[in-house]
């Protein structure tokens, strides 16, 4: 099946810095697919190098001809002098039917905000009217920076349930960056570890018993995943790691 999306030895540079490095992926259809990583690791410049928002150095990026791509970014920069309801907000850049935005607000889980202007909104409010713009479009593929920052615990939950009814009922596929390492063990197909470069890739089970991943994020978090594997264990007969045991020799600086 041809890729959605894909990067092809995919180097970026930043204020003169490379922040990411020979970094190959695909995104096919239906596939949910999580980034994980440090602060600073470039997860959030590949979802704009994917995007076309930023330019690749060396190597491609590829997306199929009219891919309808839905993005979440990490934040928003809100205008305060220009109030605008979140009803207004979900009607940019296409023009969106009030039955079709209430709908969409129910849906995720905000129906009071719609006369609300956006600049009074909490930060789970927020990203979940982001989230409802993004679905609006009909995205056949969804990008999320960090979708859950903000939401409380039960919003988190029902956010990745709501993630996976869109993609059983669209067909969607769904490419996120998360920190949230328990739910994305047990809500991705794959799971690629970032750090400029890919540390390594593949079902949350392969990944979490990589030694890069260890490296990475500790013993500590071992426990939860553990977890996952147990009730999981079953499931993994197509397994595959691509976690070369080589180091990290760039440098990234603190975005503080
Ligand atoms: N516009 C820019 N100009 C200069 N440096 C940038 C720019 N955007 C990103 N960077 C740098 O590129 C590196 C990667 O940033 P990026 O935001 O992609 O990381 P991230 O993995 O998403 O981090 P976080 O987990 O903190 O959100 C960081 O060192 C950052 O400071």
């Amino acid at each position: 099946m041809t890729p959605l999306v894909s990067a092809e030895h995919l180097c970026v540079s930043r204020g003169g810095t490379e922040v990411l490095h020979d970094v190959s992926l695909s995104i096919r259809k239906g596939e949910i697919v999580t980034i994980i990583g440090p602060n600073g690791s470039g997860k959030s410049t590949l979802l704009r190098a994917l995007l076309g928002l930023v330019p690749a150095g060396h190597g491609r990026v590829t997306r199929l001809p009219g891919l309808r791509i839905g993005y979440v970014p990490q934040s928003l920069q809100i205008d305060r002098s220009l109030p605008m309801t979140a009803r207004r907000f979900l009607s940019l850049p296409t023009r969106q039917t009030r039955a079709a935005t209430d709908a969409m607000l129910a849906r995720v889980g905000v129906p009071e905000v719609a006369e609300r202007p956006l600049t009074g909104l909490s930060g789970g409010q927020m990203q979940r009217v982001l989230l409802a713009r993004a679905l609006l479009t009909e995205p056949e593929l969804l990008m999320l920076d960090e979708p859950t920052q903000g939401l409380d615990q039960p919003g988190e939950a029902a956010f990745y349930r709501l993630i996976e009814d869109v993609r059983r009922e669209t067909g969607a596929a769904v490419l996120m960056v998360s920190h949230d390492l328990h739910v994305v063990m047990s809500a991705s197909d794959r799971v690629i570890c970032l750090n400029g470069h890919v540390c390594c890739e593949g079902t949350p089970r392969v990944v979490s018993n990589a030694p890069e991943y260890r490296a990475l994020f500790g013993l500590g978090t071992q426990g939860a995943l553990a977890l996952y594997q147990h009730a999981h264990d079953h499931d993994h007969t197509h397994d595959h790691a691509h976690g070369h045991p080589h180091h990290d020799t760039h440098h990234h600086h603190d975005p503080a």
